[in-house]
């Protein structure tokens, strides 16, 4: 008699330190002299670990949310996990979780239709709270319910994604990234700064910046702010270094130039057929939920760094972070371009 393989453990933990409510309020053009009316605001639960979760929910798979909440904030962002159907594991903490605003700037020529006046396209400002100082306890907690998570089983993988509240040492993903290992259970990083820097010394499976938080880990930590972007073999060069201390893989995110992959099987480009116009807050989190996929179901590269990239172009066209156009994504994904770079 033949017994059928165990079913593949399917659920991605995702975790967001630092929670948020997110409030998108779309405008005409902004005025910064004068006053502004708000066309229509969106409030949810965010962070970019949620945007993540909310994304794979929304492409059928099992997810947990997991992270740090406070305050009547904390209980706005619980309250719409919930409503959203979102599992959740969220460890509280005595600070108040924070605030992110988007300002969306629908453009000028607004409904000119075509041949009108010329549009000037969207443009998205962030405002993103600090968040709450958490103590050495609370974090303690925290740690204490991840290590327990990967025990029980279950977990196919971790995403730990976006910026640390006060009071969390740079290294925290780090050690995230590597209890995950040690429980068999692979992680993908997408943070900035120090938190990036030390991220591939906990051997996660695959770190994803984007080109500007790139240049920063790649800075020297006294002088992180240099003149204009990476140049592509720059990108490439970076990638490649931070794979070199540790990361399994590196996943550059390139906004509307799609991202470049530098790999264990290989280097690839994805590259988007054309420009998506919309809100890109939230992209990055698309195309790091396309890769947690790819991961999951350990589907070839090219196939994960298509799916990946016509993802984030999906969020491009969807108002709010953690949303994706289902139609732009079955459009871009075949005309998606992949193609391998000589290292
Ligand atoms: O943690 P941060 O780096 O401040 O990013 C958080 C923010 O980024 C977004 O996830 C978009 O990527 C927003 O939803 C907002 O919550």
């Amino acid at each position: 008699m033949t017994s059928s393989p165990p079913a593949r453990p399917a659920t991605v933990l995702t975790v967001t330190l630092n929670l948020a409510l997110d409030v998108t309020y779309v405008t005409g053009e902004v005025d910064w002299d004068g006053v502004n009316r708000v066309r229509s605001v969106h409030r949810r639960a965010g962070g970019k670990g949620v945007n993540v979760a909310r994304v794979l929910a929304a492409l059928g798979h099992d997810v947990l949310v997991a992270g740090l909440a406070g305050g009547p904030t904390g209980h706005a962002v619980r309250a719409d996990l919930a409503a959203a159907g979102l599992p959740a594991a969220l460890t509280p903490v005595d600070g108040e979780s924070r605030t992110t605003l988007a300002v969306s700037d629908l453009g000028s020529g607004l409904g000119s239709g075509p041949g009108g006046a010329a549009r000037r396209p969207q443009r998205t400002a962030l405002f993103n709270e600090p968040g709450p100082v958490v103590s050495a306890e609370e974090l303690g907690g925290f740690l204490d319910g991840f290590e327990a998570r990967l025990r029980a089983g279950g977990i196919a993988a971790v995403v730990l994604s976006g910026s640390m509240p006060r009071g969390v040492p740079a290294d925290f993903y780090a050690a995230l990234a590597r209890r995950a290992r040690e429980h068999g259970v692979p992680a993908i990083v997408d943070a900035d700064g120090e938190a990036l820097r030390h991220a591939p010394a906990g051997r996660p499976a695959i770190v994803k910046p984007n080109a500007e938080e790139l240049a920063r880990a790649l800075a020297p930590a006294e002088a992180p702010h240099r003149a204009g972007p990476l140049t592509p073999r720059e990108v490439l060069h970076g990638a490649e270094a931070l794979r070199e201390a540790g990361a399994g893989a590196v996943v550059v995110s390139l906004g509307a130039d799609g991202l470049l992959a530098v790999t264990p099987g290989g280097t690839w480009r994805a590259a988007l057929p054309y420009r998506v116009e919309g809100n890109p807050t939230g992209a990055g989190d698309a195309l790091v939920a396309g890769l947690a996929l790819g991961l999951v179901e350990g589907a070839p590269w090219p196939d994960r760094l298509r799916r990946a990239a016509a993802l984030g172009a999906a969020a491009v066209a969807a108002p709010v972070a953690g949303e994706i156009d289902r139609e732009v994504f079955r459009a871009v994904l075949p005309e998606t371009r992949v193609d391998a770079v000589d290292p």
